[in-house]
């Protein structure tokens, strides 16, 4: 079945980028009682948010007795590095007090200290609001960037006491999918983990074996870069999103090395989609809104001389430094665009893998934000990564709300529609499997084919829960209306006698009671009568419903999965 079967990514799903404006009851929408209102042509897509992350001092710095050099304003969000005291006597430059301003300046040193930053902190203040992004229809991206050891992955995966924005953005997720009680509304999430190694894009769903294998990023005209292949595994609760999470994360390329006994030697990238359909029972009609939440923990920045690495853990080394370097030169010429938008400067992201796969969420349709983590004690590295964070504080996005409205007919002719493209693909692919020949065209129609499918499957899952919503909509009203249908049954059994009126004749109250009790018999025997039309109809409607879609489901069972 479609619903459990591993997808695979597909760069050509249909455009959702919408600008009608609809009504929708979201999540959060629902919780307020307001109906959410898309704003015609909104792109209000905002800068960079950039936050900061001081992390506490490791037993190494302790050791050493390693100052901190950091100090951060919680009123104004400021962060003050200050020049070490004791410096190199061959150091020729002069080292200064340097001020940053960014959107959160995240303080973990001491618990002690009464604007310590915790886990939960760093989550309330950036990750709750990213996820009402992702509820309003938004694509949005975190990234964690820093020197290695300064608290990338400690912040965005955390421990198993101590979870970090990753773990907590799915918990957070699931619970306001479970929480929604509008029976209109169906969720799907799919998980996907990707590391990119060595400049090679390595699946984190799949089990390491001992030859590796890449997969390839293509670029497609109207969704842009994406990993052919890549795993995307539909997830329903959040054991299931975390048990992909951590079967990734085992996965992940570490090593011990002198600055960090875990050290990421990779740049990992989490991906949720949350696509939310609402169906309007009224108008038979569909609102898709689509979000991809992309949580990103970098590789960290070194310097070969902190770290005293050789052979392997070296070129790991260079290969990060060579896609952070893009990185910075993709900020700092997507920042000098956005200071000044007259100027068009070539941006680099096909440099390297990574910025490549990054391209929209850097400088595209995306709300982003960039978590700069740094270390207390170490003057250059943390400059140089807080003057990173403020060079991408200039970054414009161009977010758009990913939706799309079409009616069930519209749904149902897209079905056919690619019913018979699949139809024509798997013909030509037989014919050439007959005459066994192998062409390029040919891979690219097997290419095209599995997409297909898979674009097929999705939509069949979709119908399928949007039949569901339908039906539980459709089983609350026959709900309500029988309730109904019983009270007026009994108030007809057993009519209310009227209030007599004191001031009124005896005689004439024994007529007026009759007629109104005669009134009340007739409206009540009407009103049943209505009442068991509607049951009727809605009797009918369910039944032509489930008939209607116990059909497409079982085309679907048979669709070849894999050619
Ligand atoms: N806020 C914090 N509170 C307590 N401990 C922290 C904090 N941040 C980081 N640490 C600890 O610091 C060490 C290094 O952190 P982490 O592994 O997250 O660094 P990293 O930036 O991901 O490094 P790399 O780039 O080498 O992978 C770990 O032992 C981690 O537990």
């Amino acid at each position: 079945m479609a619903s459990n079967a591993r997808m695979r990514s597909s760069a050509s799903t249909p455009s959702l980028r919408s600008s009608t404006p609809v009504q929708f009851r979201g999540y959060r929408e629902s919780l307020q009682g307001q109906t959410y209102v898309q704003k015609s042509g909104d792109n209000s897509g905002g800068n960079v948010k950039v936050v900061v992350r001081v992390r506490t001092l490791l037993p190494r710095e302790l050791d050493k007795e390693a100052p901190c050099l950091v100090e951060m304003n919680p009123n104004t969000q400021s962060t003050i590095l200050y020049a070490p005291t004791v410096t190199d006597q061959n150091m020729k430059r002069k080292l200064e007090k340097k001020l940053f301003t960014f959107d959160n300046s995240f303080w973990s040193v001491n618990p002690e200290d009464d604007h310590y930053a915790d886990q939960d902190d760093v989550y309330n203040c950036l990750g709750e609001e990213f996820l009402d992004h992702n509820f309003e229809g938004y694509h949005t991206c975190i990234f964690a960037y820093g020197q290695t050891g300064s608290g990338k992955s400690y912040t965005m995966m955390g421990t198993s006491e101590k979870p970090g924005l990753i773990p907590r953005t799915c918990e957070d997720l699931f619970q306001r999918i479970e929480s929604n009680d509008c029976p209109n509304i169906s969720y799907t999430v799919r998980v996907s983990y990707f590391e990119v190694y060595n400049e090679h894009v390595r699946d984190l769903l799949v089990p390491k074996k001992d030859t590796p294998y890449y997969l390839k990023v293509r670029e497609s005209p109207t969704e842009g870069p994406y990993i052919k292949d890549l795993t995307e595994v539909p997830v329903k609760n959040l054991q299931e999103v975390l048990k992909y999470m951590r079967q990734g994360d085992t996965s992940r390329s570490v090593a011990s090395t002198k600055m960090n006994d875990v050290s990421s030697r990779s740049h990992a990238v989490f991906t949720l989609v949350l696509k939310q359909i609402y169906h309007d029972m009224e108008r038979d009609e569909t609102t898709e809104r689509l979000a991809r939440i992309r949580l990103v923990d970098l590789a960290g920045s070194e310097r070969a001389k902190s770290t005293e690495a050789t052979g392997q853990r070296l070129r790991e080394g260079s290969n990060i430094n060579k896609s952070l370097t893009t990185l910075g030169r993709v900020i700092a010429a997507l920042a000098e665009s956005g200071n000044n938008p007259r100027r068009k400067d070539v941006v680099p992201y096909r440099d390297s893998v990574l910025t490549w796969l990054l391209k929209d969420s850097l400088g595209g349709n995306s709300k982003t934000a960039m978590i700069a983590c740094i270390s207390p004690t170490d003057y250059d590295e943390t400059l140089s990564t807080l003057r990173y964070a403020d060079q991408a504080k200039n970054i414009k996005l161009r977010a758009i709300v990913n939706q799309d409205q079409r009616s069930s007919a519209a749904r149902d002719a897209q079905i056919e529609e690619m019913s018979e493209t699949i139809r024509t693909l798997q013909l030509s692919l037989s014919q050439a499997t007959a005459t066994k020949k192998q062409t390029e065209t040919q891979n690219v129609q097997l290419e095209e084919y599995q997409k297909q499918v898979d674009r097929m499957q999705q939509l069949m899952e979709e119908n399928r829960q949007i039949a569901e919503c339908k039906i539980r909509s459709l089983q609350t009203q026959n709900d309500a209306l029988k309730l109904h249908l019983k009270l007026a049954l009994e108030s007809l059994k057993n009519p209310i006698p009227p209030v007599p009126d004191p001031e009124e004749k005896e005689n004439s109250m024994i007529y007026e009671e009759e007629d109104e009790q005669e009134e009340v018999d007739e409206e009540l025997s009407l009103h049943l009568e209505d009442l068991m039309k509607d049951l009727g109809n809605f009797r009918k409607k369910l039944a032509d419903d489930s008939g209607r879609f116990s059909g497409k489901i079982r085309y679907l069972q048979e669709l070849p999965v894999n050619c």
